[in-house]
């Protein structure tokens, strides 16, 4: 699947959106990516996670144990991408702003893959990797729908990318005044 079968699959749904948005990193943009809109339809979705899927087992040697979704994001494509890959899916979710496995037991030693639906700096993967670590999980690879950063963050481990977009992003102390003009909104659940 190329990126731009990716793309496609998000404009059919109405999932590109335009205008001035605070992201979870706390950078501004121009552009967001509202993959609700892409996840509630379950036919897209699956399109999309059985190529991640797919990516994910020719990239990852070894077995598997569990898919790790961030929430909220990353519920549903993790959910989906296991479904393919035939392991289970757990979610770390925030307490109180912190990444906790708040309703499962994990394995010391377990093999898992975190898989996100987007990637901006990689902060949000790193948060959940911290998390896992401190449990005792083997993180063997982080996984994404899309990749704004077009494979330029380092997480620490190896990033599979179904798609690779890069959209700008500013410091909000750096915005172009036609960003500026937009009053700004924060679509995700970071600090909710
Ligand atoms: O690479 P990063 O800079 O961390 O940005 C990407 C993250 O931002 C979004 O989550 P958000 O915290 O906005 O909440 P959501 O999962 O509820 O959409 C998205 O789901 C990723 O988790
Ligand atoms: O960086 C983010 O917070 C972000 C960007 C984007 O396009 N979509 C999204 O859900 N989060
Ligand atoms: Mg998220």
């Amino acid at each position: 699947m190329q990126t731009s079968d990716v793309l496609d699959i998000f404009r059919s749904a109405g999932a590109v959106l335009e205008g001035h948005f605070i992201l979870t990193s706390g950078l501004r943009s121009p552009t967001f990516l509202q993959k609700a809109r892409v996840f509630m339809h379950a036919d897209k979705t699956e399109v999309l996670c059985k190529a991640l899927a797919e990516k994910i087992r020719a990239e990852v040697k070894g077995d598997i144990d569990y898919v790790v979704g961030p929430a909220i994001g990353g519920l549903i494509p993790a959910y989906e991408t296991s479904r393919h890959l035939k392991v289970p899916a757990i979610w770390v979710e925030r307490e109180q702003g912190t990444f906790r496995l708040r309703r499962f037991e994990i394995e010391k030693g377990a093999r898992v893959v975190i898989v996100e639906d987007i990637v901006t700096t990689g902060l949000s993967i790193r948060e959940t990797i911290a998390c896992l670590r401190e449990l005792g999980a083997e993180v063997v690879a982080a996984a994404c729908i899309i990749d704004r950063s077009a494979g330029k963050t380092d997480v620490g481990v190896p990033l599979i990318a179904l798609a690779e977009y890069e959209v700008p992003a500013y410091p909000a102390d750096q915005l172009p005044p036609e960003l500026a003009a937009i009053p700004a909104v924060k679509p995700g659940s970071r600090n909710i």
